[in-house]
């Protein structure tokens, strides 16, 4: 059974690599990831200009079936991770993720990956805020095809955006017209699911600080939003930018879907937080068995197959 993949022209020997944010802020971590059995890659987390703490208090929480943060992009700075990405990138193909608050700190890191001897994939964040008011980019078409001009006016190396999840048909149609301008190498799709809110039974009070209590969700609960997404996108791009499926990843089956639903590398966030990098080997035999189930013994047997009912 192989479970290859390629894009950019990177060749991937496994599919699974950890989700931005998690298990990545420190060169520890990434190592971790690095030599874990069963990862194929990794990426850094969203690095800002100069380093952050993020948010204060509690700022991230376990619920029912998930997660939900807040983080505040917590970072040790571009230069970190680049710095971390170029020392390894000979031994696996890595992402290295940028999430800029404003467009000129997006454009000024671009700039200096490009002049860097980074030779990698870039994932750009696009759940970035816009303007205070206005919508995350990803949610400002005009604001995303804007910003991605300007990039492609200057970046030559692989570029991917990392998108969070819709909800409307209309606007997989559009954000997927926008994306098919852009010689992108991927899409990842979805971040967490934007601005929910849980409550603890005990407290009656919300289980993280920032923002009041409002926070992205991620693990089991947002998989079907995941797969919609994944599926959504797969069928209106171009067939040259591949798709990273994330959200919901717990077992070897969600891995499964996702290929089924056509994504070319599969991430994992929620899951990975709580289990640690052991998760990869264990979601690459549980993906493995479930291909033995169906016959296949190729990732292209049946990625991007999933069938409609008549
Ligand atoms: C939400 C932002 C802070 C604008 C970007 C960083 C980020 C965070 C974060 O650092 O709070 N959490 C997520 O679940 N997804 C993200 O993309």
């Amino acid at each position: 059974t192989t479970l290859t993949a390629s894009i950019a022209g990177f060749d991937f020997d496994n599919v699974l690599l950890n989700a931005a944010g998690v298990y990545c802020q420190t060169a520890s971590e990434l190592d971790q990831i690095l030599e874990a059995s069963g990862a194929g890659s990794l990426v850094t987390k969203s690095a800002t200009p100069a380093e952050r703490d993020g948010n204060a208090g509690i700022r991230f929480a376990e619920m029912p079936l998930g997660s939900i943060n807040s983080m505040g992009l917590p970072n040790l700075g571009l230069d970190y991770y680049l710095d971390y990405t170029i020392t390894h990138q000979d031994e696996k193909p890595l992402f290295l993720s940028i999430a800029g608050l404003t467009k000129a700190d997006n454009l000024a890191m671009l700039r200096d990956v490009q002049a860097s001897d980074f030779n990698g994939l870039v994932e750009l964040n696009l759940s970035c805020p816009n303007v205070p008011g206005k919508p995350q980019t990803a949610y400002d078409f005009d604001t995303t095809r804007e910003i991605l001009t300007e990039v492609f006016s200057f970046y030559t190396k692989p570029l991917g955006v990392k998108l969070p999840p819709y909800f409307d048909i209309a606007h997989f149609d559009m954000i997927a017209e926008i994306l098919n301008d852009f010689p992108l190498a991927f899409v990842n799709t979805i971040n967490s699911i934007g601005n929910g809110l849980v409550v603890d039974p005990e407290t009656d009070t919300v289980v993280i600080a920032p923002k009041g209590g409002f926070g992205g969700l991620g693990g089991e609960i947002v998989k079907p939003t995941a797969l919609a997404n994944v599926r959504a996108l797969r069928q209106r791009l171009r067939p040259e930018i591949k798709i990273i499926g994330t959200g919901g990843v717990t077992n070897g089956r969600d891995v499964y879907d996702h290929i089924l639903c056509g994504a070319d590398l599969v991430s994992v966030g929620t899951s990975l937080y709580f289990e640690g990098p052991a998760i990869f080997e264990r979601l690459n035999n549980e993906l493995i068995a479930v291909m033995a189930e169906k016959g296949y013994n190729h990732l292209e047997e049946f990625r991007g197959q999933l069938q409609t009912l008549a």
